[in-house]
């Protein structure tokens, strides 16, 4: 679903557009029917929208390219585009709910996320700092984030955390048991028999041999080291500032980053348009477009579904090496 006065509804329908006929399965929309079908109306996009009650009845389902699948949700509220509100909340996390509980009991391959407002959910009572973590609690696992665009994997060590409580949440088990949960998803999950991932430094020049910082000498070396001694290939602590120019990236297949601007900051700035941000490792496949509610330009038809498109995609792609695992 997403926010219903951002992007969302928007999204939803230009990468149902792009993507229908393409898919390995059959995409359902879980979201409000009559704002999808507005939306529909207002970009002039074609669509033929067909409710349906639950996820059970679609392997019989003949998907002609035509139709969009709709589990409708409806929001509460009538949806002004660019204004969020407080009573779209509950949709949004009833959304969230069900769709990880279709993801957790097999109904669903996967899920892709929209884009919510993390503000207006905590204001009705969402406990959790973001979506990532709501769907590690739901999944009972650790699980990380990872941006995934052709040019770069990246994974943010600490998520939403205020800056002034990253130095005490960067541990030698937090790093240790990342660099396990990184190696395990690039091989199964992403096809790379012999990963290799970088690991920035917390400091400026990766604390500079302990002049600026000793997180690097003290919790960042060490953790690297005892996964080398599992037989990870891990590199680091290095300079995060120059870890990620061209030349750079060709030497590993992810990296392993501090904290959320470190690695999101490299990322978007490589490849807003096509990075994915996936929740990986858990036992559920989810991924999400790497951008937000976009409420600055909701409702104009200018958004862009590339994320969202790369997100589908991603979600479906996963879907299909984990099931050919099996
Ligand atoms: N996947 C998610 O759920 C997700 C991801 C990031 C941010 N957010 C949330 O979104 C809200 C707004 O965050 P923000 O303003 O920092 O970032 P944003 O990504 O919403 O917007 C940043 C800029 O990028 C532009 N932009 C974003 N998506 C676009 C698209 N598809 N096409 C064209 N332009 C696009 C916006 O117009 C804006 O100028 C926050 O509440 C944040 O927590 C959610
Ligand atoms: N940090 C993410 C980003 O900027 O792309 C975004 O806030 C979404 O996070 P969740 O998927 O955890 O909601």
């Amino acid at each position: 679903m997403g926010d219903p006065a951002g992007v969302a509804p928007e999204l939803t329908l230009k990468a149902w557009a792009a993507v229908r006929g393409g898919l390995h399965r059959t995409l359902i929309a879980d979201a409000d029917a009559n704002l999808l079908a507005e939306t529909a109306a207002r970009h002039r996009i074609a669509v033929s929208i067909s409710r349906i009650e639950d996820l059970g009845a679609t392997p019989s389902m003949q998907a002609s390219e035509d139709v969009l699948f709709v589990r409708h949700r409806p929001i509460g509220a009538p949806a002004r585009a660019g204004v969020p509100d407080a009573a779209h909340a509950a949709a949004v996390i009833a959304s969230l709910e069900a769709c990880a509980a279709d993801a957790l009991a097999g109904r669903a391959a996967a899920v892709v996320t929209n884009p919510v407002s993390k503000h207006t959910l905590h204001a009705a009572g969402f406990p959790f700092p973001g979506q990532t973590e709501f769907f590690e609690d739901r999944a009972g696992a650790r699980g990380l984030m990872m941006l995934v665009s052709p040019k770069l994997r990246v994974v943010p060590l600490t998520i939403h955390v205020p800056l002034r409580d990253v130095p005490d949440a960067v541990t030698r088990e937090g790093i240790l048991g990342a660099l396990r949960i990184m190696d395990r998803v690039l091989r199964e999950d992403f096809g790379i028999p012999q990963p290799h991932i970088a690991v920035s430094g917390l400091n400026p020049h990766a604390g500079e041999a302990g002049d600026i910082g000793t997180e690097e000498i003290d919790t960042i070396a060490p953790a690297i080291a005892a996964a080398e001694a599992e037989g990870i290939s891990a590199r680091g602590p290095l300079p995060a500032d120059t870890m990620f120019h061209d030349a750079a990236r060709t030497g590993y297949d992810a990296a392993l980053c501090m904290y959320h601007d470190q690695a999101l900051v490299a990322s978007k700035a490589l490849d807003f348009d096509n990075g994915v941000n996936a929740t990986v490792g858990l036992p559920i496949i989810r991924t999400s477009p790497d951008h937000g509610t976009a409420f600055d330009i909701a409702g104009k038809g200018v958004a862009r579904p590339d994320s969202l498109i790369a997100a589908i995609l991603l979600a479906d792609l996963l879907a299909s090496r984990r099931e050919g695992a099996q």
